[in-house]
């Protein structure tokens, strides 16, 4: 079996504000692979660790354990800008108002990459900036201009030309296009998938939707409390999630209409009611991290860390689907079939 464009294994980033406070562990073991041309998704609620995890693969952020392997090659304490491996990893970030530089024009934004990667002349990278800004569905003449002078949709546009000028094996998009209004953020969504299509590039979707996930990714790695909580097809997850923690996000993404926006709240609620275990400890340190919050957690839970059960083509870090712990699992294999 060939090993995958990107391949994580049981990452950790331990963040330590001083000597005298508590770590996080923003990440926790996660283990994840990407193929070329695939889209992933890496869905969680807010301080979920899925900016760490992208900061930690675009070697921004050091890692305390575990290994991150890009292009065949052990990255994992290379920094950013200094990878030894020979693909090229890009990424685009939430905000495309101050990751931009507003003092210079679009045209030298995205000739910087050009020049720094490809060394092209002037004329060369002038008519490939022309066809990058038409690409992303902005007029050629946009290049004469600042960046003050587009929408934030059109803005996020020149980020994905800029990321996508030297030709990435994988691009991170960190909530990309999370601050866009819902159409804006359905094109960007269309372009990026269209274009890791025709350029067979890998794309890391961080966002905290697991709808908008859906929208384009191929498969969704679903993270709690920097632990990988469910991994599998799109598909699947969002039609029957079987991590109650799953279940809890995928009734947090809004729909339309009101009323059965009201239902989903009520069931969203139901599904974040307090565990009914008895417990000491709040926040279990050798158990599962969701516990507190799952209706359906039993004693283990607190006491032991779920592994990565199969379930069909999928991972379910849950004990539910243990069968060896799990009060009831021929219910849960029923359930699943
Ligand atoms: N530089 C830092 N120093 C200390 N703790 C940090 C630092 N950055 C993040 N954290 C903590 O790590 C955890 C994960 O944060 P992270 O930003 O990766 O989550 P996230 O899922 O991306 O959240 P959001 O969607 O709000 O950006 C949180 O508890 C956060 O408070």
């Amino acid at each position: 079996m060939t090993e995958p464009l990107l391949a994580v294994e049981e990452l950790a980033v331990t963040y330590r504000k001083s000597w005298r406070s508590s770590s996080v562990r923003a990440v926790d073991g996660v283990s994840l692979g990407l193929n070329s041309g695939e889209i992933v998704g890496v869905v969680g609620e807010s301080g979920s660790g899925k900016s760490t995890l992208g900061r930690a693969l675009l070697g921004l952020t050091k890692s305390t354990a575990g290994s991150i392997r890009f292009g065949g090659r052990d990255v994992t304490h290379e920094r950013a800008g200094s990878r030894s491996s020979g693909r090229v990893l890009q990424v685009v970030f939430q905000d495309p108002f101050s990751s931009l530089n507003p003092a210079r024009t679009v045209g030298s934004i995205l000739s910087e990459p050009l020049e720094m990667h490809g060394g092209m002349s002037a004329d060369a990278a002038n008519s490939k900036i022309r066809e990058l800004l038409l690409r992303v569905g902005l007029p050629a003449d946009a290049m004469h201009r600042y960046p003050s002078a587009f929408s934030g949709g059109q803005r996020q546009r020149i980020a994905i030309a800029r990321a996508i000028s030297v030709d990435p094996d994988l691009v991170i998009c960190d909530e990309a296009t999370s601050a866009l209004d819902v159409v804006t953020q359905a094109r960007m969504l269309e372009l990026l998938g269209s274009l890791s299509a025709e350029r067979r590039m890998a794309v890391l979707f961080i966002a905290h939707d697991l709808a908008v996930v859906a929208a384009i990714a191929h498969r969704v790695v679903v993270l709690y409390q920097g632990r990988v909580m469910e991994q599998g097809p799109c598909r699947a997850i969002l039609a029957s999630p079987l991590h109650p923690y799953t279940r809890a996000l995928e009734l947090s993404s809004p729909v339309p209409d009101p009323a059965a926006q009201r239902e989903r709240r009520r069931r969203r609620v139901e599904a974040l009611a307090a565990s009914t275990v008895e417990v000491s400890q709040e926040v279990p340190e050798v158990g599962c991290p969701f516990a507190p919050r799952c209706p359906e957690a039993f004693s283990a839970c607190w006491t032991s860390r779920p592994k990565d059960n199969a379930v069909g083509d999928r991972t379910v870090a849950c004990h539910l689907y243990d069968a060896d712990l799990a009060p009831n699992p021929e219910n849960r294999r029923n359930e699943t079939a």
